[in-house]
């Protein structure tokens, strides 16, 4: 396997962002709040997810986190909305508008044509729940990794992926209790439950999420974008069908019938498509 080493792509305050060898690293860096986001951590993850969408050299990207926690040295991954951010008509930023865009950073994880993997070194908490269940694949710690849905208890309700789409994962018996009791669950009961691939000790973990994005780094890109859209698309309604068909247009485009088709406008002329229906 190739060395790790991060080259730094940006200073941010609330989150850090690296790349190395076609993988992109996105870690929140709060470890003090347990990774909680407030609006300037969602507006940071979501130009770092969108900087990694674009660019063509990164294939998968991890969404990790810093720490321990310097006060207690406990590690997390997210514990969702910043609790300390939430004015009486929900989060505040910094410009006194009530935001939190966590749901558009859930849609360009998504939907981004690239593997995105949760690596998950401890709590994995309410929104932070949530954003590991819509990543495509999840590592979790073996010794710290502690999955919890609080949402019940704050009064917040992911009623999309963070909810519905981990029934489909888990099933809607445990979905419910995850969400209605708000229990802790082990990265082994969570694996144990179908919403984490591996259960990896503490210290192996980042080596192992790099191993991970290297192996789905040999494969064709195309087949992972068109295999990730290809999942989606059930969940996703209409918007699904229409981010996989965006892609068959793309591949359509690339034929010689796509080139006829537009010379033929360009041309002032009728098409003369080659003559071939395939079976
Ligand atoms: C995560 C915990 C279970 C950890 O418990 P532990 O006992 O280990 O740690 P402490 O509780 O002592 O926390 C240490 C330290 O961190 C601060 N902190 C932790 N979490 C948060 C937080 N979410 N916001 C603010 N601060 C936090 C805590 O206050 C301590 O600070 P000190 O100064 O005292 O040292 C436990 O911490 C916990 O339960 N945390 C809260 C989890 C939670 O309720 N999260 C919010 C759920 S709602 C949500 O995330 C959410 C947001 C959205 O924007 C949505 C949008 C759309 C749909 C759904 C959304 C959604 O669900």
């Amino acid at each position: 396997m190739s060395e790790i080493k991060w080259i730094k792509v940006k200073d941010f305050e609330d989150i850090t962002y690296n790349k190395c060898n076609g993988v992109a690293r996105i870690a929140f860096n709060r470890p003090n709040v347990r990774n909680a986001f407030r609006p300037k951590t969602t507006k940071e993850l979501y130009e770092a997810f969108y900087d990694a969408q674009e660019d063509i050299s990164i294939g998968v990207v991890l969404l990790s986190a810093e720490g321990p926690s310097t006060k207690d040295g406990i590690y997390s991954f997210c514990s969702g909305g910043d609790q300390k951010a939430r004015g009486h008509q929900g989060y505040v930023g910094e410009d006194g508008y009530h935001r939190l865009n966590i749901l558009e950073v859930q849609r360009l994880i998504r939907f981004m044509p690239k593997a995105v993997i949760a690596v998950v070194p401890g709590w994995a908490v309410g929104g932070g729940h949530s954003l590991h269940v819509v990543c495509d694949l999840t590592l979790a710690s073996k010794e710290n990794a502690i999955f919890k849905q609080t949402d019940a208890d704050v009064t917040s309700f992911d009623g999309g992926y963070g909810s519905a789409y981990l029934a489909k994962m888990v099933g809607q018996k445990k979905a419910r209790e995850i969400f209605f009791l708000g229990r802790d669950y082990s990265a082994q009961e969570a694996y144990d439950m179908g919403m984490v691939n591996a259960v990896i000790p503490h210290d192996e973990l980042e080596t192992t999420a790099y191993e991970w994005a290297q192996e789905i780094l040999e494969k064709s890109p195309t087949s992972i974008r068109m295999l990730k859209f290809a999942m989606n698309l059930t969940d996703d309604g209409m918007v699904g069908q229409q981010v996989f068909a965006g892609e068959a247009t793309r591949l359509a485009y690339m034929t010689e019938e796509a080139k006829e088709g537009r010379d033929a406008f360009l041309e002032k002329r009728k098409p003369n498509f080659p003559k071939q229906w395939i079976p």
